[in-house]
C-alpha cells in the first residue's frame, strides 16, 4: 500500500519535473533565438541564418496545423465547400490554403509596408477579394496561382470557391468566410475558371465591388478544348471521340457551338459580356503558353497589373525535364521544390489532323476579333 503511494508520489513529481524542464527548454530556446537574431541587425550571418532557419521549421510545423484547422474544419464542410465540383477531378493542391511565406525571412521583414509588423500567425482579417483569376478552364490557372501565392503580399484560396456561378445564392458573408486573413495591404485572391463563361458573373462581381481586378489566361482555343476533352475522358473513358463530338455533322462539316470544350474558346463573345460590366483595363489577359515558356515574364505583368513589387522572377522557377513544365524551386511556404499535380500537363490523345484543321478555321475570326479587342495578339494562328 504504502509502497504503491510512494510509486503515485513518484510518477507525480516525476510528470511534474518533465514539464518543467520541457518548459525552461522552451524559454532557453525562445532567449537564444531572440539573442540571435538581436545581434543580427543587417547583414545575416551564419548564426542568425540558423536562427531564422529554426524558426522557420517551427512556425512550419505550427503553420501546417494551423492551416489544417483553417481548411479541413467543420465550418468550411458544413457549408458544403469542400465538395468538389462534379465534372473536376481530387487535385491535391486544390485542398489546402497555405498561408504566405515566411513572417520572419521575407515580406514582413523586408517591405516597408510590414516594418514592425512581426504578428503572431491568424492575425488579420478575412476580406473579399480584390482579385479573381475569372478562366479560362484548362488555361493554366492553377499554375499562374501557385505561383502569384509566393509572393508575400498576395494570400489565396486553394480551392476554387464557385461563388460567382454555383454558390451566389449563400452570400457574400460565406463567400468572405472562405477567404485566408490578410494583413493591411495583402491582396486576397480566388480562381474560379468558370467565371469566365457565366453570364451573370461579370453584374455579380461588379456588385461586390465595381474595383476588383480581372485576370484570364488565355490558351490556344484548339489545345484547349483538346486539354478539356482530356480531363472528361480520364474520368469517364467511354465518352465518344473528340471527332465526333467536334461535329454536328461530320459530312457538311458543322461544328457544334454547344459543346462546352468548343463553347469556351469563343473568347471574343465572353469577352463582350465582362465588357458591359468592367473597363478593359480592369482586366488582365495572361498567355498560357507563355506562362509556360516564360513563367517569369508573364509573372511580371500580372505583379505590374496588381501594383505590387515584382518579387517572383526568373529566380523562382526552374525547368522540370520530367515533367515537361517550369516549376517553383521552393513552394509557398516550404522550402522543397514544386511542381504541379499529375492532372496539369496530361499527355493529350492524338486527334484527326483535318478536325484540327478544321477547328482552327472555325475559331480563326472569333480569335482575330479577341486580338483587337485586347490589344494583344496570341500568335494562335500562325
Ligand atoms: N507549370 C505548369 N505545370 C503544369 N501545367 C501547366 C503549367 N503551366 C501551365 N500549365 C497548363 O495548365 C493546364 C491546366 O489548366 P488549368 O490549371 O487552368 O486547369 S483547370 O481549369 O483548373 O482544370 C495544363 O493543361 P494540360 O497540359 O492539358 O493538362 C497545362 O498545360
Amino acid at each position: 500500500m504504502a509502497f504503491s503511494r510512494i510509486r503515485k508520489l513518484d510518477s507525480a513529481s516525476r510528470g511534474m519535473s518533465r514539464t518543467a524542464a520541457v518548459m525552461l527548454c522552451s524559454c532557453l530556446t525562445s532567449l537564444f533565438l531572440l539573442h540571435c537574431l538581436r545581434i543580427s541587425s543587417s547583414s545575416p550571418t551564419p548564426l542568425r541564418a540558423r536562427a531564422v532557419g529554426l524558426l522557420e521549421n517551427l512556425r512550419s510545423l505550427r503553420t501546417r496545423r494551423l492551416v489544417q484547422e483553417w481548411t479541413l474544419g467543420s465550418q468550411l464542410e458544413r457549408y458544403g465547400y469542400a465538395r468538389r465540383p462534379r465534372d473536376e477531378a481530387p487535385q491535391p493542391e486544390e485542398t489546402l490554403i497555405l498561408p504566405p511565406l515566411d513572417l520572419v525571412t521575407s515580406g514582413r521583414v523586408s517591405s516597408p509596408r510590414f516594418a514592425g509588423k512581426l504578428s503572431p500567425l491568424g492575425e488579420g482579417s478575412k476580406k473579399l477579394p480584390q482579385a479573381l483569376i475569372i478562366g479560362v478552364k484548362k488555361g493554366g490557372t492553377r499554375a499562374l496561382l501557385e505561383f502569384l501565392r509566393v509572393h508575400p503580399d498576395i494570400r489565396a484560396v486553394g480551392a476554387e470557391p464557385h461563388f460567382f456561378d454555383r454558390n451566389y445564392d449563400n452570400g457574400l458573408e460565406w463567400y468572405r468566410e472562405l477567404m485566408p486573413k490578410t494583413l493591411e495591404g495583402q491582396i486576397t485572391m480566388e480562381k474560379t475558371p468558370s467565371y469566365f463563361v457565366t453570364r451573370e458573373a461579370p453584374a455579380r462581381i461588379s456588385a461586390m465591388s465595381r474595383d476588383t481586378k480581372l485576370i484570364v489566361v488565355v490558351r490556344d482555343p484548339v489545345t484547349r478544348a483538346i486539354s478539356d476533352y482530356t480531363q472528361t475522358l480520364s474520368k469517364k473513358p467511354d465518352i465518344p471521340s473528340f471527332e465526333s463530338l467536334t461535329f454536328k455533322n461530320r459530312t457538311t462539316g458543322l461544328i457544334d457551338t454547344s459543346w462546352s470544350a468548343i463553347q469556351i474558346g469563343i473568347y471574343a463573345k465572353h469577352l463582350d459580356n465582362w465588357l458591359q460590366y468592367f473597363p478593359m483595363g480592369q482586366i488582365l489577359f495572361v498567355s498560357g503558353e507563355r506562362l509556360i515558356s516564360d513563367p517569369a515574364g508573364e509573372l511580371g505583368r500580372v505583379q505590374d497589373f496588381l501594383g505590387l513589387k515584382r518579387i517572383i522572377t526568373d529566380k523562382h522557377f526552374y525547368f522540370n525535364q520530367t515533367k515537361g513544365f517550369p516549376c517553383l524551386k521552393k513552394a509557398e511556404g516550404s522550402s522543397k521544390p514544386h511542381c504541379l499535380g499529375k492532372t496539369k500537363g496530361r499527355t493529350h490523345p492524338n486527334i484527326d489532323p483535318e478536325v484540327v484543321q478544321r477547328l482552327r478555321d472555325f475559331y480563326r475570326p472569333f480569335n482575330l476579333k479577341f486580338y483587337q479587342m485586347t490589344g494583344r495578339f496570341f500568335g494562335w494562328d500562325e
